[in-house]
């Protein structure tokens, strides 16, 4: 899988607030996204997944034009996004909301990934399939979003701030998991993160944007050369 972005613009109504951004994202690569407040990191995602216009640039995923598809179907080719506040069913237990996610996006037949692969891949869900995700601790509703993420044939899940009001071992316990199941599975992501050293463990991309445009795009050996506070 490569997603490419290039040149993008996008931003809300008339205003665009992406100033030509690119990157390029492989297979099982995890890209943390840094920028201060209102420097455009979510519009960033948002422009990705379809939640707002491409205004100019492309999106490619394997070379294909996505830019013009609607959410629906940048969903169906496995661009996944995972909203901070996490994007859980908080009424549901974790059994129903695997289940329920689990039917729509694994149509039999093709190698998918089910419910049985989710729950192998983070068993201490597994031990909570009966609680509901409403009361899950904030760490093991973020878990369930990831799982719920990964349902069905994920190629790049788009994290906005996971680790917003985790424990700093969570943090670390989250962002492992993180980084073992898109190694494993060859899922990429790209991480939106305050919490940069964390972000920084698990990367093998470093992006840092400030009013809209791009100021450090490279690997994480290059970002662990520089001053990255400077880049603010
Ligand atoms: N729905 C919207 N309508 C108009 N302008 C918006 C909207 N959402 C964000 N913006 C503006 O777009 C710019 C970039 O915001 P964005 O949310 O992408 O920043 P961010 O880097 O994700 O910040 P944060 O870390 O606070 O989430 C800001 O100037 C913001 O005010």
């Amino acid at each position: 899988m490569t997603l490419e972005a290039r040149d993008l613009v996008a931003g809300y109504g008339d205003k665009a607030i992406l100033d030509k951004v690119s990157f390029t994202l492989k297979d099982g690569e995890i890209l943390a996204f840094f920028g201060h407040n209102g420097a455009g990191k979510s519009t960033t995602l948002k422009a990705v997944i379809g939640l707002i216009p491409v205004q100019e640039g492309e999106l490619l995923l394997d070379g294909e034009r996505i830019d013009k598809l609607p959410i629906g179907a940048r969903l169906d080719r496995g661009i996944k996004l995972l909203p901070e506040g996490r994007g859980i069913f908080p009424d549901l237990s974790v059994k129903d909301s695997i289940d329920i996610v689990a039917q729509r996006n694994c149509t039999p037949g093709g190698s998918k990934i089910g419910r049985d692969d989710v729950y192998a891949l983070l068993p201490n869900l597994a031990k909570l399939r009966n609680s509901v995700a409403g009361e899950l601790s904030g760490g093991q509703q973020q878990i369930l979003a990831f799982a719920l993420a990964l349902l069905g044939s994920p190629r790049c899940i788009l994290l906005e701030e996971p680790s917003v009001g985790l424990q700093p071992d969570l943090v670390e316990e989250l962002f492992g998991k993180i980084r073992e199941i898109c190694g494993r599975l060859g899922v990429s992501a790209i991480l939106i993160e305050h919490k940069i050293a964390s972000a920084m463990n698990i990367a093998d991309h470093v992006m840092i944007i400030n009013s809209g445009r791009l100021v450090f795009n490279g690997s994480k050996a290059d970002a662990e050369t520089i001053n990255l506070w400077g880049y603010f």
